[in-house]
């Protein structure tokens, strides 16, 4: 007989004893049974003789054992005392962890959250990071230009034209460190999550006091504030409408943005009193939200003056793109919950998601071509782009109005954003989406006016030049605070353009002119916009230096030659564009360049007054035909001013 089963006999012998049962029959016939199998088969177990062959006779005699009343209260005790021992161990752990906890502070940080970054950029700026050995390279920057270490630091000509590298935590490995002289570790840890691998950081720091992790975080959150104080990162939604970020960039100045007198001022006024006004909101039990919604041109500075306003309100933009393939109503809805609660919500050509689901041009491009083939078919000819012209018009988007309508101001809308929509085709837009509540404030842009040419060649060509507006606010509030006016020498020190300014601090009042690398020859051909590119590579290279008269008188010719309201803003930069360096040149071509711009510009009008007019024919002669293009979310063609009272400024 093998070792396990004499222990187990004995087990047996002395519960018997202890219950007063007969144990050598049953050790008999347990014996019995395993000597036919174990006479053959040296060492075998317990397990197999009692299993094996033909035993189960015999292991029946086991069973009146083991309910037995006897056996059972000794089964009993075995339970209980196994019972105790287990809960004891784990009490025992629960206490030891328990024990152990209270001398720490764990906090995990998910990739998914900006948290995860402060964490990032904190690590990178502290000493002992520098010094690790083992670490994994990133080219990440986590929202900050630094996080973890920069290993282009002293490199910078290299790194302005390749991607920076980082030095971030190795996956699973732990770091320590010291926090105002605690104990602090960090671990990185990856995981393969539901779309890809989700990344987290494990911290734990060795204090009792819960106030220490705070600071710590808190630390964090301002040293990611230091790194991207000049920056703004842009979001968008990925395929699984998830929030990313695509983009960091430089902040734009508001100073940047030509407009007509008060238009910033009106708008940064009414974003800055609405985010400091939430208890005002909840006093009154108004949804904390705020719509602007900005009309008009194309190219008068609408998308440029909602990223410097974000700027300004050190606010990041979430773009909600609605006529992104795959967005729906309940994804729109999904991503407009999810915004964090102080940012700018930016939704851009908010007209084009009901009309083809695609870009304007595009849709101009199909309509032509549409219109091109149908045309070549009422005059009989065979059309060259026929398949082209016949393309059915892909609706990308399946965002309904009413989609749209219940995701802005939906119970789970979130409370604290401001919300910026554009468009070129005000009075397309349902009159619903443009309610007071949604869009609070419609600002209209128009094309550029003299005064906005005028300050655009100044700002152009004298960058650190504040505007007429500015100076006009400034010198207000100087003359407020000190009851005094500008002397002559401020005025002088005004008096350098600063036009590529180089960074000696006497050029900063002197109103000479260095000479220009570039010299027009006098009478230039107007370049073509394809010249451009061959224009990017002087842009490194000294312009004139113009004193603050010079570029008065040229910014006032510049603006006398502009038509009102005839050009876009961005045209005018486009040919600014074309003389970087050559600001008497800019003036003198101006008109050439303005002719071909009106020219150009009566041929498009024209055109599509052709097309209108080709659309009422065939509307006339197919009456029951639907406009090609329409949507099915059904734009409203009635016009704005039937809404409630949207402030139009
Ligand atoms: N008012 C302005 N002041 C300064 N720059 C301007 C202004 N308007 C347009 N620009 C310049 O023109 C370019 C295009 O401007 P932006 O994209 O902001 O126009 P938009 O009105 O949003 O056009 P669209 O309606 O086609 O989207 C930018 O590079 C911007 O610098």
């Amino acid at each position: 007989m093998d070792l396990p089963l004499q222990q187990v006999l004995s087990g047996i012998l002395k519960m018997t004893d202890a219950s007063g049962l007969n144990a050598t029959e049953i050790i008999s016939g347990i014996l019995n049974a395993t000597s036919s199998s174990s006479n053959h088969t040296e060492g075998t177990t317990l397990n197999t003789s009692l299993f094996s062959g033909s035993m189960p006779a015999n292991i029946l005699a086991l069973f009146p054992l083991l309910f037995s009343f006897g056996a059972l209260s000794g089964w009993v005790k075995i339970f209980l005392i196994g019972g105790l021992v287990e809960t004891c161990r784990r009490w025992f752990g629960l206490f030891y962890e328990n024990a152990v906890d209270s001398f720490y502070m764990t906090a995990v940080f998910d990739e998914d959250d900006v948290s995860y970054q402060w964490m990032m950029v904190w690590l990178s700026t502290q000493p002992a990071w520098a010094k690790i050995r083992q670490v994994q390279v990133s080219t990440d920057t986590y929202g900050a230009d630094r996080t973890a270490i920069s290993i282009d630091a002293d490199d910078d000509e290299d790194a302005v034209n390749t991607r920076k590298m980082f030095y971030i935590p190795t996956p699973s490995k732990t770091y320590t460190l010291w926090y105002k002289g605690r104990f602090l570790t960090i671990t990185r840890s990856e995981e393969q999550g539901r779309w890809g691998r989700d990344s987290k950081l494990h911290l734990t720091l060795t204090t009792r006091d819960p106030k220490l992790l705070a600071e710590l975080l808190k630390d964090a959150r301002r040293a990611y504030m230091v790194c991207r104080e000049d920056k703004m990162c842009i979001w968008t939604s990925d395929s699984t409408n998830s929030w990313r970020q695509v983009a960091r960039r430089a902040k734009r100045s508001l100073g940047s943005i030509v407009l007509d007198p008060g238009v910033k001022d009106t708008i940064m006024e009414d974003a800055r009193d609405f985010l400091a006004s939430r208890k005002w909101y909840n006093e009154r039990g108004i949804p904390f939200r705020r719509g602007y919604l900005l009309y008009g041109a194309p190219g008068s500075g609408k998308t440029s003056l909602i990223h410097s306003l974000a700027g300004e309100l050190e606010l990041d933009v979430y773009i909600i793109s609605l006529s992104r393939i795959g967005l729906d109503d309940s994804g729109l809805d999904s991503l407009i919950n999810e915004l964090p609660e102080r940012c700018v919500a930016l939704m851009e050509d908010i007209d084009a998601a009901f009309t083809h689901g695609l870009t304007r041009e595009l849709d101009e491009d199909l309509d032509e071509k549409r219109l091109g083939a149908k045309d070549d078919e009422d005059s009989g000819d065979e059309p060259n782009n026929k398949k082209k012209g016949q393309m059915p018009v892909p609706n990308a988007s399946r965002v309904s109005l009413s989609g749209l309508l219940n995701a802005l101001d939906g119970i789970g809308a979130q409370e604290g954003r401001i919300l910026f929509a554009t468009t070129n085709k005000y009075s397309s837009l349902d009159p619903a989406l443009c309610r007071p509540g949604r869009m609070d404030l419609h600002i209209e842009f128009k094309l550029a006016s003299k005064y906005q040419a005028r300050e655009l060649f100044k700002r152009f060509y004298n960058p650190n030049a504040r505007g007429e507006e500015e100076q006009e606010q400034e010198n207000r509030k100087e003359n407020e605070s000190m009851g005094c006016e500008k002397n002559e020498e401020d005025e002088k020190s005004e008096g350098d353009s600063g036009y590529n300014s180089t960074n000696d601090s006497s050029s900063s009042s002197s109103s000479t002119l260095s000479l220009p690398s570039l010299r027009s020859s006098g009478n230039v051909d107007l370049p073509k916009p394809a010249v451009c590119g061959a224009m990017h590579q002087h842009c490194h290279m000294h312009g004139p230096k113009l004193t603050k008269r010079q570029l008065e008188r040229m910014a006032e010719e510049f603006a006398d030659a502009v038509p009102e309201r005839e050009v876009s803003m961005a045209s005018l930069q486009g040919y600014l564009m074309t003389y970087k360096i050559r600001p008497e040149d800019a003036v003198k071509n101006l008109g050439g360049w303005i002719e071909i711009e009106l020219r150009e510009k009566r041929e498009k009008e024209r055109r599509k007054e052709e097309r209108q007019k080709r659309r009422e024919e065939r509307r006339k002669r197919e009456p029951n035909k639907r406009e090609e293009g329409q949507s099915e979310g059904g734009l409203s063609d009635t016009h704005l001013r039937n809404t409630e009272n949207p402030r139009i400024l």
